[in-house]
C-alpha cells in the first residue's frame, strides 16, 4: 500500500524505483509544488537485519553540498519507516545504455567517464570509499541540471580513514566481497579490504562494460556459484588472457586507464571533440548506423510506465555490521546470511525467494 502523504508536507505522486532494501518515490511539496524524491525503507521485520537508509543518510552527509550528489533535504523516521527526501534525479546510466541500443560510444563515454571518475574522486577525497560503482548507481539530473551526472545509492559506503586517528584503515585479507559480482574488481573475489583503487577498477570494468554493451564474465556457465565467482576472478585478473584480450580489443586509453585515469582527457583533445553534452541518446549519429532497436534492448518500462516497480537486484553483495547478504539468481533468488565476524564468515541461514524477470547481475 502506497502513503499518501509522507512527513505531512510531501504529496506522493509516483513510484520512480524499487531498490533491494527500499522504495522511491516521486513527491512534490505541498506548498511550494517542487518535485523531489523520498526513499522509503520500513523497519526490518526479522531482528537479523538492520535497516540500511540511516547508514546511507549517515554517508550523504559526509558530502553534502557537493554537486553531482543527491542534496538531502531531510532524513529520519515518519509514520514508523525510515526516509530520506532529495532531489530527484534523471534516467540511470544502465536505462540510457538501453536506451542506446546496448552501448554507448567513445564520446559518450569520455563525456561520461570525466564526470564518473570526478565523483568517485570527491568521495574518497572525503573518506568515504564507494564499493559498488556501477552504471544502476550514477543517474543524470534532471531540468537545468541534466547534463550533470550523480552518483547515488551510496548505501555500501563506508569510510576508510579512521575518523578517530585521521589515518587509513588497516589492510585486512580474508574477507567476503562486497558490492556487484559484475563490475566488483579481482581483489575483491580474492577477498581483500576494497581501498580506492578498487572502487577505480570497478569504474574501468564500467566504463568497458557501457562500451561494448557486455563483459567478458556474463553469462558464463559454471556447474555451481562457487565455481562461477572463481571463473569470473581468473578472467577480471588484470594479467590473465581474458582481461588482455578485452583490452586489445578496446580504445588504447583502456590500458592506461588502469594506471591513469585521465587519458579520456587527452582522447577528447585528440579527436577534436567539444564538450557539447550531445550524449548519444539526444544525438545518435556517434553510434553505428543500425536498423530496428533490438527486442533486449526496448525501452525500460519505467520510460512509459512509471507506476511499475523494479524488482530487487539479485546479486547485490551487501555488508551490514557483522552480517553479510549474498543474492545469487539461479532460476530463484537466494539470500545467504552469513556471520563475518570471528572469520572465516560461517553459513547462518539461506533464504529463497520467488524467481523474478529482472536479468541476473552475474
Ligand atoms: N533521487 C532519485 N530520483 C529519482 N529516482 C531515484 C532516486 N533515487 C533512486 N531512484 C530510483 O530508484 C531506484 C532504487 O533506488 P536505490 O538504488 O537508491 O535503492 P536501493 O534499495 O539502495 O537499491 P540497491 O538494490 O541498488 O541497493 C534507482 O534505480 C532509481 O531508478
Amino acid at each position: 500500500m502506497l502513503p499518501l502523504r509522507v512527513c505531512r508536507l510531501y504529496q506522493f505522486n509516483k513510484v520512480l524505483g524499487q531498490g533491494s532494501f527500499s522504495e522511491v518515490y516521486g513527491v512534490f511539496h505541498l506548498t511550494s509544488g517542487g518535485e523531489t524524491a523520498i526513499k522509503v525503507e520500513m523497519p526490518p521485520e526479522e531482528d537479523w537485519k538492520v535497516a540500511t537508509l540511516p547508514y546511507e543518510a549517515a554517508i550523504h552527509r559526509h558530502l553534502r553540498g557537493h554537486y553531482g550528489f543527491p542534496s538531502i533535504f531531510w532524513s529520519g523516521m515518519d509514520g514508523g519507516a525510515h526516509v530520506i527526501v532529495m532531489e530527484r534525479l534523471g534516467a540511470t546510466i544502465e536505462d540510457l545504455r538501453r536506451l542506446c541500443r546496448g552501448h554507448f560510444s567513445m564520446k559518450t563515454i569520455c563525456m561520461l567517464a570525466e564526470q564518473m571518475i570526478t565523483r568517485i574522486e570527491f568521495a574518497h577525497s572525503r573518506g568515504i570509499i564507494i564499493r559498488d560503482v556501477k552504471p544502476h548507481n550514477f543517474a543524470m539530473g534532471i531540468k537545468r541540471r541534466a547534463n550533470l551526472v550523480y552518483l547515488f545509492d551510496l548505501g555500501l559506503g563506508k569510510l576508510y580513514v579512521d575518523p578517530t586517528t585521521g589515518q587509513h584503515k588497516p589492510f585486512r585479507e580474508g574477507l567476503v566481497g562486497v558490492g556487484t559480482v559484475r563490475y566488483a574488481s579481482a581483489n575483491v573475489h580474492a577477498g581483500k579490504e576494497q581501498g580506492r583503487r578498487d572502487d577505480i577498477i570497478a569504474l574501468g570494468h564500467n566504463l568497458l562494460y557501457l562500451l561494448h554493451g557486455r563483459l567478458p564474465w556474463q553469462g558464463i556457465y559454471a556447474p555451481s556459484i562457487e565455481a562461477k565467482l572463481r571463473r569470473i576472478w581468473e578472467m577480471k585478473e588484470p594479467e590473465g588472457k581474458v582481461m588482455r584480450e578485452f583490452i586489445a580489443r578496446s580504445p588504447p586509453e583502456f590500458s592506461a586507464f588502469f594506471n591513469h585515469c585521465y587519458s579520456l582527457r587527452d582522447r577528447m583533445k585528440k579527436e577534436g571533440w567539444s564538450y557539447d553534452w550531445r550524449f548519444d541518446w539526444l544525438d545518435p549519429s556517434g553510434l553505428e548506423a543500425g536498423t530496428l532497436m533490438a527486442d533486449c534492448y526496448k525501452i525500460d518500462e519505467r520510460f512509459v510506465n512509471l507506476e511499475s516497480t523494479e524488482l530487487p537486484q539479485p546479486s547485490v553483495l551487501v555488508e551490514l555490521d557483522h552480517l553479510l547478504f549474498i543474492g545469487i539468481t539461479k532460476g530463484t533468488v537466494e539470500w545467504h546470511l552469513l556471520k563475518l565476524d570471528p572469520q572465516p564468515p560461517t553459513l547462518i541461514k539461506t533464504y529463497h525467494f520467488a524467481a523474478h524477470t529482472k536479468p541476473s547481475n552475474l
